[in-house]
């Protein structure tokens, strides 16, 4: 069995809005961010992870900022792409690690739904997929409520 490796990471600032999406589920929030697509951070992490595992660039080379079709996409969509991208070639995913990094909105009561959309849209397991999160103990720009950040980790296994 062979086995690849990925880590990616995102960051989208507040904006103006009523709510962020998170790993496809819309949580409402006193702000919503500044994004071409949905500004789904767990999703564009997740994705960056997939493809640096699969050492096929990254999301913006999939997916350019400067397309219109990506305008306010449904990151799912990103997801899917990486999935089949994966698929093709005889990876599946082995397990993915997330963590979300804000004050707010609190993330925990949305991890078992988001959970269940990300291994949906990846052809895994539930219990191969972890969300989970932190905030930044009022430091940094995440602490400051400025945006919100997510890293992701994922493993690919083929044979
Ligand atoms: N946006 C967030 C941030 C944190 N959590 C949960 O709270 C726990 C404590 O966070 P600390 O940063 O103080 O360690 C954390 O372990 C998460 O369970 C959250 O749900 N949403
Ligand atoms: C997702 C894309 C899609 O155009 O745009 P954004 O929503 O701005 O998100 P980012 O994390 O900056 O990744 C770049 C793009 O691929």
């Amino acid at each position: 069995m062979s086995i690849r490796i990925g880590q990616g990471y995102d960051v989208h600032a507040f904006g103006h809005g009523d709510h962020v999406v998170l790993g496809g589920v819309r949580v409402p929030h006193d702000r919503g961010v500044l994004a071409h697509s949905d500004g789904d951070v767990v999703i564009h992490a997740l994705c960056d992870a997939m493809l640096g595992a699969l050492a096929l660039g990254d999301i913006g080379t999939h997916f350019p900022p400067s397309d219109p079709r990506w305008k306010d996409a449904d990151s799912r969509t990103f997801l899917r792409h990486c999935r089949q991208l994966a698929s093709e070639r005889g990876w599946a995913l082995g397990n993915a690690d997330v963590t979300v990094i804000c004050e707010r909105p609190k993330v925990g009561p949305h991890v078992a739904v988001i959970r269940t959309l990300l291994a949906a849209d990846l052809g895994a397991d539930v219990d191969t997929v972890s969300v989970k999160a932190t905030t930044s103990e009022q430091l940094g720009f995440t602490g400051r409520g400025e945006g919100l950040a997510a890293l992701a980790v994922c493993l690919l296994v083929r044979g």
